[in-house]
């Protein structure tokens, strides 16, 4: 049970633990730090939050057990140095949920001087392409996986804190290197991500086709559904974890120039194995049949 757990940025990822832990009576006390008045009362009157506040002072964190940052990326280096300012309770553990970890870890080391023994480099692997507290909800985390990504740094009770936290709103936890973390999700969620922007831009008012989206069907929606989740959190997932998705770009272009080939020299078996080995393995992994 925590007595008071800070959430800096109360939008779904926060707002989503936050209401997770007061519905499971998990904490005495929410205070959300944002920087808009409009969000902290949004906040307050689903009561995802108790206090908030638009910056982070000494009072807000006099008491805290647990700091979660949920901010986009771009906005943890602020975070960070204004934690660094203040004088932190000696047991408090300061967790995130951010996309990228290597980034993480290379921010705090920067704002602190050294990686802080109590920071739990985390990454919920829950979502959806909606942000903003409005979209936040206590069942999120059920049944979907947590990364944690400790350091050698890192304080053990601090993660075993921060893993019983997850399971306790129903989640199940996995612990990574974070190098191995960033190439995972370059390839398993940065890469489609980028790509559903790319195509969904591609087909925006092309000058040969016009507006070609009215005739679209079931399968652009499902390929595209995630082009239209926040632009500023995937501008900062891109910039934070640049080489690894540059990487997996490039390993897709080189699929796609063999792709391209194989469909000019009308190979027909080549495409036929590629579509068999490809429906078997979602078939097997991502769509479970019962
Ligand atoms: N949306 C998703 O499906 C997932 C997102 N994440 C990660 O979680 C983090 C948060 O994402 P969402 O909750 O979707 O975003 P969101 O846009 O719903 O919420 C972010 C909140 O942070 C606030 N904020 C921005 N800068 C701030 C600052 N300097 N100080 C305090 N508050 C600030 C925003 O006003 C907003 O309320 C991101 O780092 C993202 O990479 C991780 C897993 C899934
Ligand atoms: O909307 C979806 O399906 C997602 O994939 C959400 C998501 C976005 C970013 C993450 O780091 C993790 C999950």
């Amino acid at each position: 049970m925590f007595k008071r757990v800070v959430i800096m940025g109360v939008g779904l990822i926060g707002g989503s633990l936050a209401l997770a832990l007061k519905s499971r009576g998990l904490v005495k006390e929410i205070v959300g730090i944002s920087r808009s008045p409009d969000t902290l009362a949004l906040a307050q009157q689903r009561g995802v939050i108790d206090h908030g506040s638009t910056a982070l002072d000494q009072q807000s964190i006099d008491q805290a057990d647990l700091v979660f940052v949920a901010t986009p990326l771009g906005a943890f280096p602020a975070v960070f140095s204004q934690l660094a300012t203040l004088t932190l309770p000696e047991n408090l553990i300061i967790t995130d949920g951010g996309s990228a970890k290597g980034y993480v870890i290379e921010q705090a080391q920067k704002a602190f001087g050294v990686v802080p023994p109590r920071l739990v480099p985390g990454h919920p692997i829950a979502g959806k392409e909606l942000s903003g507290v409005g979209a936040a909800e206590a069942s999120l985390y059920e049944d979907h996986r947590v990364i944690l990504t400790p350091v050698d740094e890192t304080d053990t009770a601090a993660t075993e804190t921060v893993e019983q936290m997850w399971k306790s709103v129903g989640a199940c936890v996995e612990i990574m290197r974070p190098q191995y973390h960033d190439e995972v999700f370059a390839a398993t969620s940065h890469l489609p991500h980028l790509l559903a922007y790319l195509l969904v831009d591609l087909l925006n008012d092309h000058p040969e086709l016009g507006n070609v989206f009215k005739y679209t069907a079931g399968g652009f929606r499902d390929f595209t559904r995630i082009a239209s989740s926040d632009p500023v959190m995937w501008r900062d997932i891109a910039e934070a974890n640049a080489p690894a998705i540059a990487k997996w770009l490039k390993n897709y272009r080189q699929e796609l120039d063999r792709m391209i080939e194989a469909v000019e020299r009308h190979d027909q078996s080549a495409l036929h194995e590629l579509f068999s080995a490809a429906k078997t393995a979602r078939d097997q992994h991502i769509v479970k049949k019962s």
